[in-house]
């Protein structure tokens, strides 16, 4: 486990920010931590890194204390915060080269990185020029180059596309994605549910502090929504389809859209919906499980949430 709490609380007098986080992330894996504003994911990520000290519980990444081995863990896991200051005047490079003596790197070990770490963050070319004038997703790319400098073993971004425009956001988190592949353990914060969707293995969902829900998300999908598998499909003709597969033990709804039919059943029966259209005589055009998007999955439990209050 490369990430683990216990009970990890924390208590700013009177506000518990977080209280009683489980949390365990395996080496290689991609979690988001989601929730609204306020419920506990910034003090999370400072309690992970030693930047704050637990009230309860207990923390351990890479095996380490976070409060009692700052130093080694510093060494091995990097850091992208929401902002990260640059020196403006300073160039690309010449901000690298700062951080590299601060992380005691030898000047040609620190020369070899500092080319592939730009390379790969496609600021190769702008390497020289003065970090004032970049914009907000080039300073972003810098950010995570520099935590790349160090070759961590793992990377914490909190709101890692916050301000980014939809093209620079889709990139970075290309690259963060790209982190995966060399058995980077990621931990990322974000409020744009899409995007988390898109690139996380696994999500958290905060909600007051507390972990409510954990899990890939077709699972908190299936969750969420009540259990239920949406299939749809298009045929020809559609004649009697909807009664032959309202027959299907599994399937609970069927609903006509403009070009076919909708199910809600209650397992992937994919393949015994293809076997009745053939059955039929039907040709089928399409058939798809479609994937509840986290931005449902969001609304509705805040919803049963407000329900239940
Ligand atoms: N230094 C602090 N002193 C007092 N209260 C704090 C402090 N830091 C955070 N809090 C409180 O702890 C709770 C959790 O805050 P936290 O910043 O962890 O939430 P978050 O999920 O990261 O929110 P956001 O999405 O807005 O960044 C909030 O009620 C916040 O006001």
């Amino acid at each position: 486990m490369v990430i683990e709490t216990q009970g990890l609380t924390k208590r700013y007098g009177r506000v518990v920010a977080v209280e009683g986080l489980e949390l365990r992330i395996e080496a290689g894996e991609v979690y988001g931590l989601l929730g609204p504003n306020g419920s506990g994911k910034t003090t999370t990520i400072l309690m992970l890194l030693g930047l704050t000290e637990p009230s309860a519980g207990q923390v351990r990444v890479l095996g380490l204390d976070p409060v009692r081995e700052p130093l080694s863990l510093k060494r091995q896991v990097g850091y992208l915060p929401d902002s990260v200051g640059f020196y403006g005047e300073m160039t690309a490079w010449e901000n690298l080269s700062y951080i590299a003596r601060l992380n005691g790197l030898p000047p040609a070990l620190a020369k070899a990185r500092m080319e592939r770490v730009l390379e790969r963050m496609g600021l190769a070319e702008v390497a020289h020029r003065p970090v004032g004038a970049f914009s907000r997703g080039m300073r972003q790319r810098l950010g995570l180059a520099e935590v790349l400098l160090k070759e961590p073993k793992v990377v914490i971004l909190d709101e890692p596309t916050l301000g980014l425009d939809p093209e620079a956001a889709q990139e970075f988190l290309k690259m963060i994605q790209s982190l995966k592949s060399e058995g980077i353990t990621v931990l990322l914060s974000s409020h744009l549910l899409h995007q988390v969707q898109a690139i996380c293995d696994r999500v958290g969902l905060f909600h007051k502090g507390r972990l409510v829900l954990e899990g890939r998300v077709e699972e908190l999908a299936q969750r969420v929504l009540g259990g239920a598998y949406r299939i749809r499909l298009e045929a020809t003709p559609l004649q009697g389809l909807a009664e032959r597969l309202q027959a299907l033990p599994e399937v609970s709804r069927v609903q006509a859209e403009a070009q076919g039919l909708r199910l809600e059943a209650t397992q992937d029966i994919r393949p015994q919906v293809a076997r009745a259209v053939l059955e039929a005589g039907a040709a089928l055009q399409s058939l798809v499980l479609e994937q509840p998007s986290l931005d449902e999955v969001y609304a509705r439990y805040f919803q049963e949430v407000r329900h239940a209050a």
